[in-house]
């Protein structure tokens, strides 16, 4: 039987596009997934699925055995700020219990490769908006301390039990599969650049700028947008280092370069061809002013070297996608 690398959080936006990578490169997955906020269409038909959670030690052993998982890629995680704010405990469980219970079924099992989704939140509000791995850690909210807390622990482990963990602290996070296999499905998105091209395609009224007071070129908050497909793909050459027996890894992944909000809306209204409505708002709590990957590192220790690196692709790619989300949606409507 085929050796297969488990795929948490498969179902979702970035496992998705993962396993797809995964596919592409000739390497068997296995997703697990929950449903939460994942959905069962958005893994490909052929993929073995199991429905459950990380936290089920029991589900999780059967499934080592079963699928002969060779290594893990741990997307499965709770991940919107604003909830974790008002439900930390929920965090806490899902992102840092959830994850000790497959560090330890992974020890039990000889699992000893695992990649680990982590953030850009964990470095907070830095002084200075480039930040390269080792500047200190010092997330703003219970999202960020969360995810922060599972790479420490996750380094423990890899320590004391022979894990290697290679820890992928991803930027903004944004596009869809060129060839239109997936995308971002999530409803009730709030992530800028999905926003945006619901509002250009008239999904939504308009987009609301969250401060325009930010001490940055245009006063609008600045990120570095990285596109899913070269994110998926740097989990496939972090699966190739530790599968070549290279050590544990703490990594940017984003492309080193800010995008104001407001040039992210002219993007959009470039590739639509329509205007995005927009108003000014206050602040949104607990963002950063800017935030931008010294992204070299990723580059040198796994030979990643993006092929969408460039807002339009990625801002055209996401549009694409909304467009068909938007046509499907509406057929089945008609046929309702
Ligand atoms: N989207 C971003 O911009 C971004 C940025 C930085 C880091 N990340 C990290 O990337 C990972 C994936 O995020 P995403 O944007 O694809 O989100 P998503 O919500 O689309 O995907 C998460 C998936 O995990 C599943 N899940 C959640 N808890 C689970 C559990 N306990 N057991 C099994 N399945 C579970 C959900 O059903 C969902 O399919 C997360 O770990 C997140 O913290 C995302
Ligand atoms: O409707 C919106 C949505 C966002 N923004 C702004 O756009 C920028 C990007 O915001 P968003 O797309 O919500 O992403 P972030 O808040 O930067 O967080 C994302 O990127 C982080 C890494 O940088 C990850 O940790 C998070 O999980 C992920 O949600 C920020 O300046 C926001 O204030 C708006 O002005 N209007």
């Amino acid at each position: 039987m085929t050796a297969r690398v488990l795929v948490t959080g498969g179902a979702g936006y970035i496992g998705s596009h993962a396993v797809l990578a995964l596919l592409d490169a000739g390497i068997a997955p296995v997703v697990l997934d929950d449903l939460s906020t994942g959905l069962r269409e958005a893994v490909p038909p052929g993929v073995p699925f199991v429905q459950g959670s990380t936290g089920d030690a029991a589900l999780l052993a059967g499934l080592f055995r079963r699928h002969r998982v060779s290594a893990v890629l741990h997307f499965a995680a709770s991940l919107v700020v604003p909830e974790s704010v008002a439900r930390p405990l929920d965090y806490w469980r899902n992102n840092v219990a959830n994850t000790l219970v497959l560090a330890q079924a992974c020890v039990e099992a000889g699992v000893r490769r695992l990649v680990f989704s982590s953030t850009a939140a964990v470095y907070g509000s830095p002084p200075s908006p480039l930040v390269d791995e080792d500047a200190p850690c010092a997330p703003i909210n219970p999202y960020g301390a969360s995810k922060l807390a599972a790479e420490r622990a996750l380094a423990d482990a890899a320590a004391a039990h022979g894990l290697s963990v290679v820890a992928l602290r991803y930027f903004n996070v944004a596009g869809a599969d060129p060839a239109g296999r997936a995308g971002q499905r999530r409803p009730g998105a709030t992530h800028l650049i999905k926003v945006a091209c619901e509002a250009a395609l008239g999904k939504r009224p308009a987009v609301e700028v969250f401060g325009t007071d930010y001490p940055t070129p245009d006063g609008t908050g600045v990120r570095d947008y990285i596109h899913v497909t070269d994110l998926a793909r740097a989990h496939v050459e972090a699966l190739r280092h530790l599968m070549m027996g290279g050590g544990p890894l703490t990594l940017n992944c984003g492309y080193g370069r800010g995008h104001s909000v407001l040039e992210v809306l002219r993007a959009v209204e470039r590739a639509s061809g329509r205007p995005v409505p927009a108003h000014f708002a206050p602040r949104r709590p607990g963002d950063p002013p800017a935030l931008i990957a010294r992204a070299d590192r990723a580059r040198e220790a796994l030979g990643w070297r993006p092929a969408f690196d460039d807002l339009d692709r990625i801002v055209a790619s996401a549009l694409t996608w909304e467009g068909r989300e938007a046509a499907t949606q509406q057929r089945q409507l008609l046929q309702a």
